[in-house]
């Protein structure tokens, strides 16, 4: 919903997701408009962090090319062996910690790994020491401690474009990269170089710039990538969440009652502070 579209709506007062993530929205001219913008906060949350750690283990464990040998009718265990490892032990840092980093962090620490997490904000003491993450203010002194890194912030002016080549050469060589939050807060091209360099040893996520995704995107043909359409935010269990939290919000507003607060993206010319 770009500025254009949006002066088109003469009557347009409200708009909703029915997800999470409204950077489809051009929140400054929602604001600048009176407009509202709410989304369903937390509705499928459960849902991304649970294919994150899914999307981890296939690539610490190689697993894509093994069920494509199966697929051609190949055999050959060496050929994958070679670039399988445990999650145990490893390094994985979230950058940003709200609440999919959170859960996500939470169903990690079973795994015995080494969890660190960057984010505007620290979380409380107790919290975090039940988590058992570390806290990193300077995301670039991060990067290189992390073998995995998982994206985990929403897409605003200041996550657009994060990770270009600069940032992506400060990862460890071999880093593992997974990112369900929002494709252009990486360089398409970027990412594509490191991973054909082996600078990223694999790459995993279900979100792209542009969407859908066109044919002769980078992504679709780089190396050691596991991607999918976007999907992880989309399983029934969200869809019934999501759905009945936009009838909320729809009952709600023809009563003319508040919304719960945490869904508000856009209200009173104010933006939520996670896009400011
Ligand atoms: N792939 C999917 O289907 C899917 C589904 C849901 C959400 N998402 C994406 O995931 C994002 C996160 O969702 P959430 O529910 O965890 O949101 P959230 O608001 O709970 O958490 C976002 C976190 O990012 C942090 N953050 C924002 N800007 C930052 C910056 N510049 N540097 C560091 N940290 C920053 C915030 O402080 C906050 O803790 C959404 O905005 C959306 O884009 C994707």
């Amino acid at each position: 919903m770009s500025r254009q579209k949006g002066s088109k709506g003469q009557n347009l007062q409200l708009l909703l997701t029915a997800g999470i993530g409204s950077d489809h929205v051009d929140l400054n001219a929602a604001a600048a408009a009176g407009l509202t913008v709410a989304e369903v906060t937390g509705s499928n949350v459960v849902s991304v962090a649970e294919d994150e750690l899914m999307r981890i283990l296939i690539l610490v464990r190689n697993f894509l090319p093994g069920h494509h040998q199966v697929i051609s009718g190949e055999w050959n265990v060496a050929g994958i062996a070679h670039r399988a490892y445990d999650l145990e032990g490893k390094t994985v840092g979230t950058v940003g910690c709200g609440r999919i980093g959170k859960l996500l962090l939470q169903r990690l620490k079973p795994f015995n790994c080494n969890t660190l997490y960057h984010d505007r904000i620290k979380m409380d003491p107790e919290l975090e020491n039940q988590i058992g993450a570390k806290f990193e203010e300077d995301l670039d002194a991060m990067l290189p401690k992390c073998d995995i890194i998982v994206i985990n912030t929403p897409l605003t002016d200041k996550t657009r474009g994060l990770f270009d080549k600069d940032r992506i050469a400060k990862c460890k060589k071999g880093v593992l990269i997974v990112n369900n939050a929002r494709g252009a807060i990486m360089e398409t091209q970027a990412v594509a170089d490191a991973c054909s360099s082996g600078h990223i040893a694999g790459y995993s996520g279900d979100v792209w710039n542009p969407q859908p995704a066109p044919k002769d995107h980078p992504w679709r043909y780089m190396p050691n990538q596991a991607m999918t359409p976007h999907i992880s935010g989309t399983t029934i269990d969200a869809q019934l969440r999501y759905a009945a939290g936009v009838k909320d919000m729809l009952e709600r507003y023809f009563k003319g009652e508040d919304f719960p607060a945490q869904n508000y993206i856009v209200k009173e010319g104010q933006l939520a502070s996670q896009y400011r």
